[in-house]
This record gives structure tokens, C-alpha cells and sequence, in this order.
């Protein structure tokens, strides 16, 4: 195993604690992926089927190589962005026009029925105005700045969402391409890159900073650093454990457009960002997401054509809802700023069908 030479840790961050429970998930080789190697495609086949998150190794590749280094800049991006006043952050929040890109501060959203306020601020950056399919949105200056870093990270992140897609669409024989085509790169989408920070919270008072969720859209892609985001294993009695953050590794994991897709065989696992573990815990956490959804007007439904995708039962309905309109009630309809009385149960999505917990 090449891994073990690969350091496990982040230089000058506290490390990850071995003392806590950890998801184990697999880690898959870009290169491998990227050279169609067949056992390393049935993996991804695989994990998408059981958990819906794995790691992706993104040293072995040149193009993995030039990720890794956006995406360090932009960490250090996102820290100049979040050192804004809070007065010239809000008003890049664009959610009262029915927008999901821009600012939510902290405490703007619940990450529960009860109504708890979230522990973390974060910044949607539309692809279709960095790679100019759209107008521009207003942005502070640090953003207009990195433009051309954004659009190199978002292409390069696009591009394995493609990769993915295309090798998942195979594996379920598909016809060709039918994945991808939901999916092109210059087609309006509500794809995006978000910078997320969560202060560290005071040692007797720690709380969920985002809460349970499955992700809207289709691929993730994923750069952490510090632990703190937890996954909710398959089943009745699953107990929630950490994702160990790897060093040169993306995690990746599916959101629920997949598992609409697929009608359930693709699964979208609950997940959640609590304190980072032990000695991280006193320290800011920050990551960085690129977000792919299908274009804005795709009907989020199975899709025909795969002996591998179940048949809608007897009974079952399908919701008649554009990938648009699924993103935005599940992103806007928990902001305290915007709902007056939340109905935390009619933002959810593929939650319930990703604990497979047979009624
Ligand atoms: O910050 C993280 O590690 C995860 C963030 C996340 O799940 C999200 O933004 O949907
Ligand atoms: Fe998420």
C-alpha cells in the first residue's frame, strides 16, 4: 500500500485524535479512475451502493495534483473572506431574492426540529458566474480577485464529477453519456463552490455547527482539514462517526439526485459537522466544497434505460420537481431570516431512504 508512505496528517494543525470512532471508508485512486482500471471502477460501484462517500486520492494524477493546489489556495482565500466585517459580508447575502449563492451568516439557519440556531458561516460561489454563463453577482473584492483560481478549481473539480458520472452511468449501463449530459459544464446549474467556517465553540457549550443533512445535487467534492464532520451509518442502530480528514485526499459522496435517479440503489449518506475532535477543537475549522447539481431544469426522477435501477413500486409517487426548485426549498427552507414558522420535515430530501430502515 503506497498510502503508508503519504503523511496522515496536516502540518501545523493539532492532529486527528486515534481514540474516536471513524468512518471506514474506501480510498479510491484518481489515477486508477482516470485509467478506467476495472476493480478500482466496481470500488466507486460499490461505495456508491453501501455508503454514498469515499476518499478520492488526488496525489497519483497531474490533474489530481493541480486540485490539491487550488484548493490550498483557497483555503487561504476563504480565511481573507470570513475576516470581513459581518456588515460587509451580509450584503452579499442574496437569500430574500430566492438565491442560494452568496453569504449566510451564522445562526441564519436551524439544524434541528427544535429550532437550535447552526455554529458556522459560509459563502456559495456560483459556477455559472465564475465560468461566465451568467451575469455576474456582486462579490467582495477577495473573490473578484481570485476569479481565475475559482474557475481553475471549478473545472477541475467538474471534471472529476464527470468522470464519476460517466463511469457510474457505465457500470449501470445506461445509455451513453446519459449521466454526464445532465450534467455539462456550460450549462446553467446551481453548481458551486462554498467556503465554510465554524469558530470553535466554548468547551461546555458544544453544539452541532451544520446540521444532519444529505446533500442536495449529485457529486460532491469535499477538502477538509480538521475533523468535525460525522457520518451516519446504514440502519436502525447506526451511531454517527468522524470522517478522518486525509491529507492529498478529497472525500466525495453522493447527493440526492443520484438517489432519485437511481430510485434508491445509489445512496446519499446523512452527514453533519460537529466540534473537531479533542485537541482540534479549539481550533477554527474551514473547509471547501465544490457542489455538482443537475442543470437547473432537469426533472429529478429515475431515469429509464438500466436493468440495475429498481422499478417504482405500486403506490410509489414520484415528485414532479426541477433540479432548481429541489435545491432551493431544501437550502432557503430552513433560514430563520426568511420562513416565519419553519417546516423543518418539507426542506428535507433523501434522508429517510438513506437510513434503509425497513418499516
Ligand atoms: O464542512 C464539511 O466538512 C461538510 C460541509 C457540508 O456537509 C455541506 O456544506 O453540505
Ligand atoms: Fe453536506
Amino acid at each position: 500500500m503506497n498510502q503508508v508512505q503519504q503523511s496522515e496528517e496536516f502540518p501545523g494543525l493539532p492532529p486527528f485524535p486515534d481514540d474516536v470512532a471513524t468512518a471506514p471508508l474506501l480510498r479510491l485512486s484518481l489515477e486508477k479512475l482516470l485509467a478506467g482500471d476495472a476493480a478500482e471502477v466496481d470500488r466507486l460501484f460499490q461505495a456508491s451502493v453501501d455508503i454514498g462517500f469515499c476518499y478520492l486520492d488526488l496525489h497519483d494524477s497531474a490533474s489530481g495534483n493541480c486540485l490539491l493546489d487550488d484548493a490550498d489556495k483557497l483555503f487561504q482565500v476563504g480565511e481573507k473572506l470570513f475576516e470581513l466585517s459581518l456588515e460587509e459580508k451580509k450584503k452579499y447575502d442574496f437569500s430574500a431574492q430566492n438565491s442560494y449563492f452568496g453569504y449566510k451568516a451564522q445562526g441564519a439557519s436551524v439544524t434541528d426540529k427544535q429550532g437550535t440556531l447552526d455554529r458556522h458561516e459560509f459563502y456559495n460561489v456560483s459556477k455559472n458566474d465564475i465560468l461566465g454563463i451568467s451575469d455576474s453577482l456582486p462579490a467582495p473584492d477577495v473573490l473578484h480577485q481570485s476569479r481565475e483560481r475559482l474557475a481553475s478549481f471549478m473545472q477541475g473539480s467538474h471534471a472529476i464529477v464527470t468522470l464519476i458520472l460517466k463511469l457510474l452511468n457505465d457500470k449501470l449501463a445506461l445509455p451513453p453519456d446519459t449521466l454526464p449530459n445532465l450534467h455539462r459544464r456550460q450549462a446553467i446549474s446551481g453548481d458551486q463552490v462554498r467556503f465554510v467556517k465554524a469558530p470553535p465553540q466554548p468547551q461546555d457549550d458544544r453544539l452541532t455547527a451544520m446540521g444532519q443533512h444529505t446533500d442536495f445535487g449529485s457529486v460532491t467534492v469535499l477538502f477538509n482539514r480538521l475533523g468535525g464532520l460525522q457520518v451516519l451509518p446504514p440502519g436502525a442502530d447506526a451511531e454517527w462517526v468522524y470522517v478522518r480528514p486525509l491529507p492529498g485526499h478529497a472525500i466525495v459522496n453522493l447527493g440526492d439526485a443520484m438517489v432519485k435517479f437511481t430510485n434508491g440503489l445509489f445512496r446519499s449518506n446523512i452527514h453533519r459537522v460537529v466540534s473537531p475532535p479533542g485537541a482540534q477543537g479549539d481550533t477554527t475549522r474551514y473547509s471547501l466544497v465544490y457542489f455538482s447539481r443537475p442543470e437547473d431544469s432537469v426533472i429529478l426522477r429515475r431515469l429509464e434505460g438500466s436493468d440495475l435501477i429498481p422499478q417504482i413500486e405500486d403506490g410509489q409517487v414520484e415528485e414532479e420537481v426541477n433540479s432548481k426548485d429541489w435545491i432551493i426549498r431544501r437550502a432557503l427552507g430552513r433560514r430563520v431570516d426568511l420562513v416565519d414558522s419553519i417546516d423543518y420535515d418539507k426542506a428535507s430530501g433523501t434522508e429517510q431512504m438513506s437510513r434503509r430502515i425497513k418499516v
